[in-house]
């Protein structure tokens, strides 16, 4: 028999949605690509959110990342804080370090999205360091502040380490839903007893 036809079921590949928070013009796009391609486009022009789709390879298990690209046109916009955290697993918070606006834009969007879900603080552009605005220290005091990951980053340079962010999130929404699933299991286990017949049982005609 030809293994040719033989194509890995779906259903092993598990499903990963991140979204992408951050100013406009940090970079949102430029990471997304380095990691979906291995290039860096400098200009990519797009006017509304875009949502990519992706296969890859965490720690040898297969997921399919879907990436929302968030395009606000302005500081002042925020993503809609209840859809995004409805929809996303993890959210990728970036800023530029050429731009203090753009740190100030995420403890805003923070603030907003006020949840659980698991996030990573990325500092992009650090091959810029010469219009460096924000340090490295301020970038890990909010991300201690936050209680999560934090790295610095050039979408134009890096490849492995844009990559490794995309995965370290990942590992991270994997974690955190086992750790859901491990307590609802708990809970559902804790809260069974041995059966006793009950009030309502009693109450049943006998035969
Ligand atoms: N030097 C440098 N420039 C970068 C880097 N990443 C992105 N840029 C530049 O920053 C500008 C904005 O990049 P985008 O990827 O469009 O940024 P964005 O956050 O998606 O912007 P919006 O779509 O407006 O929200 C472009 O001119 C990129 O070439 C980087 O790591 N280093």
């Amino acid at each position: 028999m030809s293994t040719r036809g033989i194509r890995r079921k779906k259903s092993t590949l598990t499903d990963l949605k991140i979204a992408v928070v951050g100013a406009p013009g940090v970079g949102k796009s430029a990471l997304i690509v380095r990691f979906l391609t291995k290039r860096y486009i400098g200009e990519y022009d797009h006017q509304t959110e875009n949502r990519y789709k992706h296969e890859a390879l965490v720690d040898g298990e297969p997921i399919l990342f879907e990436i929302l690209d968030t395009c606000p046109k302005t500081d002042d916009e925020f993503p809609n804080a209840s859809e995004l955290v409805q929809w996303a697993d993890g959210l990728l918070l970036v800023y530029s370090i050429t731009d203090r606006n753009t740190f100030n834009y995420i403890r805003k969007a923070k603030c907003d999205l006020q949840t659980d879900t698991p996030l990573q603080l990325v500092a992009n552009k650090v091959d810029m360091v010469h219009l460096r605005q924000v340090s490295r220290d301020e970038g890990e005091i909010l991300a201690k502040d936050f209680e999560c990951k934090f790295s610095e980053v050039s979408a134009a340079d890096h490849v492995d380490q844009v990559a490794d962010v995309f995965h370290e999130l990942c590992r991270e929404v994997l974690a955190s839903k086992r750790k859901s699933k491990q307590s609802l299991l708990e809970r559902m286990l804790g809260g069974s007893r041995p059966y006793n017949r009950g009030k309502s049982d009693s109450n049943l005609p006998k035969d």
